[in-house]
């Protein structure tokens, strides 16, 4: 009804991640500590929570539900579970790729519930791409895995902190490919996608976009590498007939500093680590990752799976914090936006 308030509180799904990674962890112990303002739903086997929660000496009251429209308003200290086995009990730390299918069962049904409707948002905790590859699956990233469930065209990674947005345009590729990527095509449909998700989910009216150059000092004139002047500039300049606020393009070693962050929106990096090291050294911990351009909100960690803390209490959930209250703004807004 209506007029519930429970029943206007999105419902966000949490996928469980690694099993023997920290993900566990972190759920437990955010969930533990506060309560969020709506209806969370966790996909994960029961007893890995358990297990898990036993090993980090947490208490925590677990609901196994049979279907989502169960699940009541998150209380700190709860978690409503609708469960999804492992192949093997998990040991905290070791890796097992007897339960590979069972993390892509969490993200397919996390998928196919958003798309249904039945969740207003995903929130994923890391994964290990690793051991995923390693049963024959090309796993490349969550980013991947949902445009390709979702049917996107194109869809872009984005990393945030209070301080500062940034985007990529190519995003887990080998550094040896990464020049054939950067095209008229990439670049368009990147910073098209970016700009209307800023006015859209950001209410950024006119986004002003700083765009990172490719090769050292953004190709020296032509004498460091051409992408620049061949494909990144025509690209920009076109862009720009068209009304797009871009600064541009930029070396990307000075890009990031006060002078030209203050007056922007967000920065354009040309791949993963031109851009992320700079953003996860201003912000690790407390950072969330969103991608831009599916039909469904998916929010994520600004971290990996961190084998070597899973179950030793010292993991940090500040990311997944931040990344659960993104996904409920998200969902909220885009409420008000259907109405
Ligand atoms: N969102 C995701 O699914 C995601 C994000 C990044 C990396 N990964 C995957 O995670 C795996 C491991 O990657 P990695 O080793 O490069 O990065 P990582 O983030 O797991 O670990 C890097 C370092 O940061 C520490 N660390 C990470 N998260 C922490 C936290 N919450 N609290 C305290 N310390 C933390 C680790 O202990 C380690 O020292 C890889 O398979 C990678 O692809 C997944
Ligand atoms: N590129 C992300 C990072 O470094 O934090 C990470 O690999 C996660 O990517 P997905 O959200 O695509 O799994």
């Amino acid at each position: 009804m209506a007029n519930n308030p429970v029943e206007s509180l999105p419902i966000i799904a949490i996928t469980s991640g690694e099993p023997a990674g920290i993900g566990p962890d972190i759920i437990l112990s955010a969930l533990n500590e506060q309560a969020f303002p709506a209806r969370l739903i966790i996909l994960a086997d029961p007893q890995l929570l358990k297990d898990r929660a036993s090993t980090l000496g947490l208490t925590v009251d677990t609901r196994t539900l049979s279907h989502s429209h169960e699940v009541s308003a998150h209380q700190q200290g709860m978690i409503s579970v609708l469960p999804i086995q492992q192949a093997k009990q998990t040991i905290a730390g070791v890796l097992d790729i007897e339960n590979a299918p069972y993390v892509l069962e969490t993200l397919k049904q996390a998928g196919e519930g958003c798309l249904r409707k039945e969740f207003d948002a995903i929130v994923t905790p890391p994964v290990h791409k690793g051991i995923l590859c390693e049963t024959g699956v090309h796993f490349s990233g969550h980013t991947e895995f949902f445009q390709a469930q979702c049917k996107s065209p194109h869809v872009v990674m984005m990393l945030a902190t209070e301080a500062m947005k940034v985007a990529l345009v190519t995003t887990h590729l080998p550094l040896k490919d990464v020049s054939a990527a950067i095209t008229e095509q990439s670049i368009s449909l990147v910073i098209n996608a970016l700009n209307q998700d800023l006015q859209e989910k950001f209410g950024i009216t006119k986004p002003k976009i700083l765009v990172c150059g490719l090769n050292p000092h953004a190709g020296e004139d032509g004498h460091l590498g051409r992408e620049e002047i061949d494909v990144i500039i025509p690209t920009l300049d076109k862009l720009r007939q068209e009304g797009l606020d871009l600064v541009s393009p930029l070396p990307a070693d000075t890009l990031f500093t006060p002078k030209y962050l203050n007056d922007a929106d967000c920065a354009l990096a040309m791949y993963h680590d031109q851009g992320l090291p700079v953003l996860k050294y201003s912000g690790f911990g407390n950072a969330v990752n969103i991608t831009l351009g599916l039909p469904i909100i998916r929010t994520s960690v600004d971290h990996g799976t961190a084998i070597d803390l899973a179950g030793t209490g010292k993991a940090n959930n500040g990311s997944l914090k931040v990344a659960i209250q993104h996904a409920i703004n998200m969902a909220n807004n885009a409420k008000k936006f259907s109405k």
